[in-house]
């Protein structure tokens, strides 16, 4: 399983500085929504640029205009960017074509969607996309008695290549291996560390255990 980071921080000196600290663990370095919307779309240009071994992923969180904003992203150097699981099947399929278009990858980001989310991921599958993400944003994960094991038991469930994020930490990415993710995501775990490459290194042991 792959270990994402999600470097949700709000400038790029301390984008980069986060990605220095953990790339050796991770496999794919992701530029939060945060980020971009504060940094604007350079800043995946940037920090593919220092780490043009690792793979870059825009999470633009499209939802409308899929083929024009995923463009934008695969112009500026991303590997693979986000639009929204829950938009019009058209603006998917858009970020579908801007995808074919450059050789690079489109997922789907599951947030918000909770009723009928198996049967929701298995058509937005059929898109194109190059794999859902099973997501509880973190409004959704500040909610009392939140719980990863839904997005687990989905993930198991949709029967198709998925990642998972929504509070993934030390003691659930071993669940998340066994439910058979493609990815795990971390942002918090990582970002809120002491020392952000020992806990990189400490998910990508589990991750791959
Ligand atoms: O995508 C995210 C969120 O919606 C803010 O943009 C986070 O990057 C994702 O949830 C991973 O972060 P953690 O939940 O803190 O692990």
């Amino acid at each position: 399983m792959q270990l994402q980071v999600a470097l949700d921080v709000l400038d790029l000196p301390s984008a980069l500085t986060l990605a220095d600290q953990v790339s050796e663990h991770v496999d794919i370095l992701e530029l939060g929504t945060p980020l971009v919307k504060s940094a604007g779309i350079g800043a995946v240009s940037a920090i593919k640029a220092a780490h043009p071994d690792k793979l870059v992923f825009a999470d633009l969180k499209t939802a409308d205009a899929g083929e024009l904003e995923a463009g934008l992203a695969f112009e500026a150097g991303a590997d693979l960017v986000t639009v929204m699981g829950a938009v019009d099947d058209d603006t998917i399929r858009g970020a579908v074509a801007a995808g074919r278009k450059y050789g690079k990858q489109v997922v789907a980001d599951m947030i918000s969607v909770v009723d009928g989310r198996v049967a929701r991921i298995r058509e937005v599958a059929k898109l194109g996309v190059s794999f859902v993400e099973i997501h509880a944003g973190l409004d959704e994960q500040a909610r009392p008695g939140y719980s990863i094991d839904q997005l687990l038991e989905d993930g198991r469930l949709a029967g198709v290549p998925f990642s998972i994020a929504g509070g993934v930490k030390v003691d659930t990415i071993g669940s998340v291996r066994e439910a058979g993710a493609k990815v795990a995501v971390a942002g918090g775990a990582i970002y809120n560390a002491p020392d952000p490459g020992a806990a990189a290194a400490e998910l990508k042991k589990r991750a791959t255990r």
